[in-house]
Parts: C-alpha cells; structure tokens; sequence
C-alpha cells in the first residue's frame, strides 16, 4: 500500500523507485567497513555464563550485507582491513568461497587484531551481542588504503556507521563517500549503530549526519535515527519527520526499521509500509543486514520499493530463523519461496 505525503493511500499506483543506477558500470555492490568474526552460542535460549561452545562465522554488519549481495548472485567486492592472523585469513578466504572481490582489502602489519561479537540467545526475543574491539584492524583502515578506481566500477557503495566511529576508518569512509559520488555511484548509508568505541553521543550524531547528507539511500532503526537526532526535536520520535530531514539533502529513500513491526520507507512524495514475514525465529540479529541485502537487490533490479520491503522482509525472517547471519544469507530462489509459501498460508 503506498501513502502519499499527505497521508492519503493512493491504491495500485506503481510504487516508483527513484534510484537511478548506472547500468554501464561492470560490477553491482561493494561495502566499505568492518570484517570481524562472529562467534554464536551453540547452547543457546540460556545466558551466555552457560554457554560452554560457539560456532564461528564471518561477521561484521558490512560484511553480513556483502555476502548476503553476492548469495543474490550480485558481483560484490569489499573495502576494508584484516589483521594479520589466522582470524584475518579466514575471514578473505570465507569472502573469496563467496565470490566476493577481496582486491581492496588490506592486511594490516601494526598488529592489530579481528573484531569479535560473541552472540547470547537467551531467547528468540531477548539476543545480544558481547562485542570485543580493542585495536581491531577494520578501523585502521587508511584514506590512501582506499581506491578510487575499484570504487567506480560498482552502481552502488554501501557505507556502514561503525566505520566512523575512530580515525583513520572515519577519514577512510569519507574519501569513499566523494570517490562514489564522483563517479556516479549511488551510495546506501547503513546506520549501523554500535555502541563500543564512540567517545559520546554528540560524536556519533555529528559524524552520522555528515555522512547521511551525502548519501542516495539511509537505512536505520527507529533507535539508529533517534542517535542521529540528538540535537534535534524530533521528541514523537516520528519517522515522517526524520525522513524528510533527509531529502532536504542527497536521500532519495529512507527506510526506518521497526523490527518484528515490519518497516517504513519514504520517498520525497510518498511512504510504503513493508510487512515483517512469519518466522520461527531462533535469534533476532541478523535481521537488519539481510533485510538491506533484500533490500538493495530490489533496487538493483529495478523493482518498486514495496516489492524491495518485502523482499528484505523476507530475507530477514529466513536468516533470523537460522544460527548464523553471513553463512545463513538465502539465495534469490529461497526468498521468492518464502515468499510464496507465505502467500499461501503454507508459512503463518
Ligand atoms: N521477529 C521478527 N519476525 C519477522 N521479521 C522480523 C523480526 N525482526 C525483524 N524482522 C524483519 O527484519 C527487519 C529488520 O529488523 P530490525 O530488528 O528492525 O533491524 P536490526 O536487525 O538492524 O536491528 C524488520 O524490518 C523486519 O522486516
Ligand atoms: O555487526 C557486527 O559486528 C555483528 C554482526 O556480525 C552480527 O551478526 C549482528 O549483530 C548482525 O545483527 P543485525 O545488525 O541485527 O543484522
């Protein structure tokens, strides 16, 4: 159902999709950011003081979202830094098994080590994340480390919060930002908000807003937008209010996350609600990255941004139904299953 600005549903009008990429460029998607390990409880719906053993998994939000693109058959390449160890190595090769570009990831040589997120699923609703990321390697990335000719071959760059939380990531992700934009390369902000390494509040809000006004699409959370508005009066926490904040700048879409409650997505003239899929959900994070891999496929292909939702909707209940997030992203064909049978109460 689409619903203009004004509030009144305009049914069966073709929800357009605004986003114009450039079809010459050879390759789809890349991701600049973080490439960690995740680490899930195998003994889960307990605390993690009696978890006794973990399965270990790429993670990283960016990461998570690069390889769910390249599960969608996308040509998918990354940006970023690993540590010179065993963590680091797996992690470019688990990238390579994917089909994934691995020509602009560095190895860092200072000794810095792999992020870790050690996952605690206490219950399919009440998940968290255990995040260790002192002197990781993906915020040493450099702005020269940075290639402003790999970046021009992708239609779209996806930049995630966390990579602006600490120098020289920071500075690294904002010469990305120019290069895509220089070269016509439609560029998707991932909020991506964690708490680990910002100095305060106002630190995150500042350099969240600075990136967001460059970027085509911004995807967050209700509580993702709310950091970005620290300064603001948003106070009703109103999702058409933080929306058209943005397409005073560069956004072409925003789409604001409500968790099991589905999304909301906004176009200059328009808003979409995307429904949450049934899911027998065995952890909740993971949600919001296939949810974007979901999402950007959509708009690779041209589709309306309904059809986009739905899509990341249903990617999300699939991945949240599994134990990983990386090695759990579904291919094109499981998702339009999912969907179908979803349709057809074989699902509820
Ligand atoms: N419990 C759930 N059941 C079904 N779908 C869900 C559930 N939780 C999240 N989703 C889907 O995943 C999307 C992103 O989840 P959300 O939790 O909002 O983001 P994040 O994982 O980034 O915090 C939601 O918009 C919804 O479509
Ligand atoms: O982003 C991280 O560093 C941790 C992720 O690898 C982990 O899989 C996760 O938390 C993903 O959660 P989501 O943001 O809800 O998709």
């Amino acid at each position: 159902m689409m619903q203009t600005m004004n509030g009144s549903c305009r049914k069966g009008d073709k929800t357009m999709n605004p986003i114009l990429f450039d079809r010459t460029k050879a390759k789809d998607f890349a991701a600049i950011g973080r490439l960690c390990i995740d680490l899930n409880a195998n003994e889960f719906n307990r605390p993690m003081e009696e978890t006794r053993s973990f399965t270990k998994y790429v993670g990283g939000s960016p990461a998570n979202i690069a390889i769910g693109m390249s599960r969608l058959g996308q040509k998918t390449g990354f940006i970023g830094k690993v540590a010179n160890d065993q963590m680091g190595r797996y992690i470019q090769g688990y990238l390579e098994e994917n089909q994934i570009d691995t020509s602009s990831i560095v190895v860092d040589q200072t000794g810095a080590m792999t992020g870790l997120a050690f996952t605690e699923i206490k219950s399919p609703t009440d998940c968290s994340i255990l995040m260790y990321r002192d002197n990781v390697a993906d915020l040493l990335l450099q702005p020269s480390e940075v290639n402003e000719e790999y970046i021009k071959q992708f239609k779209v760059l996806l930049i995630s919060g966390t990579a602006l939380a600490k120098s020289p990531s920071r500075e690294a992700v904002f010469i990305a930002l120019e290069y895509a934009r220089k070269h016509n390369v439609i560029v998707v902000f991932d909020i991506d908000y964690r708490p680990y390494t910002w100095a305060s509040p106002e630190e995150t809000a500042i350099y969240y807003n600075l990136a967001a006004e460059k970027c085509d699409v911004i995807i967050g959370t209700r509580e993702e937008f709310d950091r970005m508005e620290c300064f603001e009066q948003n106070l009703e926490r109103d999702d058409r209010i933080t929306a058209q904040k943005w397409f005073g700048y560069h956004a072409k879409i925003v789409v604001i996350k409500h968790g099991k409650e589905g999304s909301i997505a906004y176009t200059r003239d328009a808003s979409y609600k995307g429904k949450a899929y049934p899911s027998k959900v065995l952890k909740t994070f993971g949600a919001g990255d296939s949810y974007a891999a979901g999402f950007i496929y959509g708009l690779l292909q041209g589709w309306e941004i309904d059809r986009c939702m739905s899509f990341g909707g249903a990617a999300a209940s699939i991945v949240i139904s599994r134990h990983s997030c990386s090695e759990a992203m579904p291919t094109v064909q499981e998702i339009t299953d999912y969907i179908d049978q979803c349709e057809k109460g074989i699902i509820v």
